[in-house]
């Protein structure tokens, strides 16, 4: 059991006090998730022609169609130099960490390792509700697998919507060409808000699915304690008292969710599910699809499998904890790539900086050896900068580099 867990500094924040006892449950398995055609789906499906829908209310984006195969068509297939290489991909460990252990020292001393090597690790005994993940990871494919004239209505590339459904691209710049080409990656996602106590984001999301507003709401408050937690043990591998993350990152945090859904692919070899990125938050728990691979993550210059284990929700360091750390906790460069007979769908919940955080390496990470890496910055200027690299292969922190 975890022991020395600090209040949360935002009132807005869940407590930890009184959940003592619940980090020593086991949690039952995480199921794999099966893709039932709704008869909904079949009616719809036969209006279609094509495999691929072209969105209405989005002129330059094929989004893809989850519902059935969709055609792995030009604008899916990335040019050589960044196709994922996949003979190349190596199946290194990544951390398993037990969140269940009652030696608290010997956990802060796991995470802190995890986050410098890796960035990124998976929990077991994370005390998040089997039944509840299971009931997310359902509502989101349900939601996935409404017939597309439904799902239009929630289609967007406004950045300022706060629910909406969108498909991802990069921008590729060619040589002696103005313009740059825009690539689609093989997902579709679904974003907005969220928040650990106050539920009332969830007026805003679609009545259907009719149970994801009750679930999403259910497990937000799960995640929240979770992130508290785990900041706080963060904190503590820093060296630095157990609030102190939690703090710098403001009295009113950015709370998103990003549900992917990741349809089956002919060749995996000629595209991406997501592109390689950063997080641009602090943090991200990541509930997927188990046993399905699909997640990649870089370290030493080689691209590493996650493994989707059953149980285990993914953790990793987003921006604005390399930031915070000056650069001690690593920020993890990762992909996601596609397989030919499997969906998959992952649930990224992310707590970001209050827009008015003013972010940069807390004071007691600098030192003689190791000297300031970031200017500090507000939250919001990081997110402008953000937006002006939309699409592109984003260098954000490295804009605030010293
Ligand atoms: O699907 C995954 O495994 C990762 C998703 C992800 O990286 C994201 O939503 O930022
Ligand atoms: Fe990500």
């Amino acid at each position: 059991m975890i022991k020395s867990i600090s209040s949360p500094v935002c009132n807005n924040c869940v407590s930890l006090n009184g959940t003592n006892g619940r980090w020593r449950k086991s949690l039952p398995m995480t199921p794999s998730i099966s893709f039932p055609k709704s008869s909904i789906t079949k009616i719809f499906a036969s209006a279609m022609s094509g495999n691929v829908f072209k969105w209405a209310n989005s002129e330059d984006s094929d989004c893809l169609l989850s519902t059935h195969s969709p055609m792995l068509t030009p604008n899916f297939v990335l040019p050589v130099e960044r196709r994922p290489n996949l003979a190349e991909v190596l199946r290194d460990k990544v951390p398993i960490i037990d969140l269940g252990k009652n030696d608290t020292n010997g956990l802060v001393e796991e995470i802190a390792k995890a986050c410098e090597e890796y960035g990124l690790f998976l929990i077991v005994n994370h005390g998040v509700p089997l039944e509840l993940c299971e009931n997310m990871l359902s509502a989101v494919t349900d939601l996935f697998y409404q017939p597309p004239q439904i799902k239009a209505l929630l289609v967007s590339d406004d950045p300022d919507k706060d629910v909406r459904i969108c498909n991802h691209y990069r921008k590729v710049e060619e040589k002696g060409d103005q313009k740059s080409k825009r690539f689609s990656m093989w997902s579709e996602v679904f974003k907005h808000s969220w928040h650990p106590s106050d539920d009332s984001f969830a007026d805003l999301l679609p009545s259907n699915p009719p149970n994801y507003r009750r679930v999403v709401t259910a497990y937000a408050r799960e995640i929240g304690i979770l992130m508290s937690q785990l900041l706080s043990l963060m904190s503590q591998g820093l060296g630095l008292k157990g609030d102190v993350l939690q703090h710098r990152l403001g009295k009113n945090p950015l709370f998103r969710v990003q549900a992917n859904y990741y349809p089956p692919c002919s060749n995996p070899n000629l595209t991406l599910g997501l592109g390689v990125h950063t997080d641009r938050d602090a943090l991200t728990v990541l509930l997927p699809t188990s046993n399905v691979e699909g997640l990649q993550i870089m370290k030493d210059d080689k691209w590493i499998v996650v493994d989707p284990i059953p149980n285990a929700l993914v953790v990793n360091i987003g921006d604005q904890l390399q930031v915070l750390s000056n650069g001690r906790y690593k920020s993890v460069l990762h992909r996601v790539v596609t397989n030919e007979h499997q969906s998959r769908v992952s649930i990224a919940m992310f707590y970001g900086p209050d827009k008015d955080a003013y972010i940069g390496p807390v004071e007691d990470l600098i030192n003689n050896p190791h000297p300031q890496l970031y200017r500090n910055y507000f939250f919001r200027e990081f997110l402008e900068v953000y937006r002006n690299q939309e699409g592109k292969n984003r260098k954000i922190k490295e804009y605030f580099e010293i």
